[in-house]
């Protein structure tokens, strides 16, 4: 298994809305994409972009606000009812191999693989095996070439 790029850091939040004002007016972002539902993952969605480098690949800050109380991401708001930090995503260049990788680690692996917010395929791995992290892989969008969004 080889680690590609850190695609985004998911945040929780109770409002999309307010996170959105927070980081254009506070933060200074210029390129905050319109927020979406995905409701096979539970939640809504708004990517904050940030600049990019010379790969032309910037890491983004993916708000996810739940979409009920059947969100995955209902009770880390219960417990942290600001919102926070709440996953990292790394992208690999094959799904299926890192899947295969990590199971035979013995990690947990939180549901089966789907298609993501970015079109690509998608599992996590559970926060206890992970260092404390829930951590989200993800395959690389094709014609990308090791990362970006
Ligand atoms: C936008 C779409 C997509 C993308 O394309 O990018 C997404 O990112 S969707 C993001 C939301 N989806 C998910 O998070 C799916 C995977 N998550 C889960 O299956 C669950 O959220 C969970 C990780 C199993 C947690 O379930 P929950 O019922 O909320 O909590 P537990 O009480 O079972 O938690 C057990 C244990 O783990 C700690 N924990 C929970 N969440 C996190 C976290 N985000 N980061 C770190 N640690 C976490 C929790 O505190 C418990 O610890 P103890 O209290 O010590 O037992
Ligand atoms: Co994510």
């Amino acid at each position: 298994m080889k680690l590609g790029r850190l695609n985004h850091i998911g945040v929780a939040t109770p409002s999309i809305a307010a996170s959105i004002l927070h980081f254009h007016d506070m933060m200074g972002a210029t390129d905050i994409s319109e927020p979406f539902d995905m409701p096979e993952q539970g939640v809504k969605v708004c990517f904050v972009n940030t600049p990019t480098g010379s790969d032309m690949n910037g890491t983004q800050i993916e708000l996810i606000e739940p979409l009920d109380e059947n969100s995955p991401i209902h009770g880390f708001l219960a417990k942290n009812p600001q919102g926070g930090q709440h996953h990292v995503c790394f992208e690999v260049e094959d799904i299926s191999e890192a899947r295969a990788w990590f199971e035979g680690q013995d990690k947990r692996i939180l549901g089966p693989t789907r298609i993501g917010a970015h079109g690509t395929p998608i599992f996590f791995l559970h926060p206890k095996d992970m260092m404390g992290q829930l951590t989200e892989i993800m395959e690389t969008p094709r014609g990308e070439d090791g990362g970006g969004h």
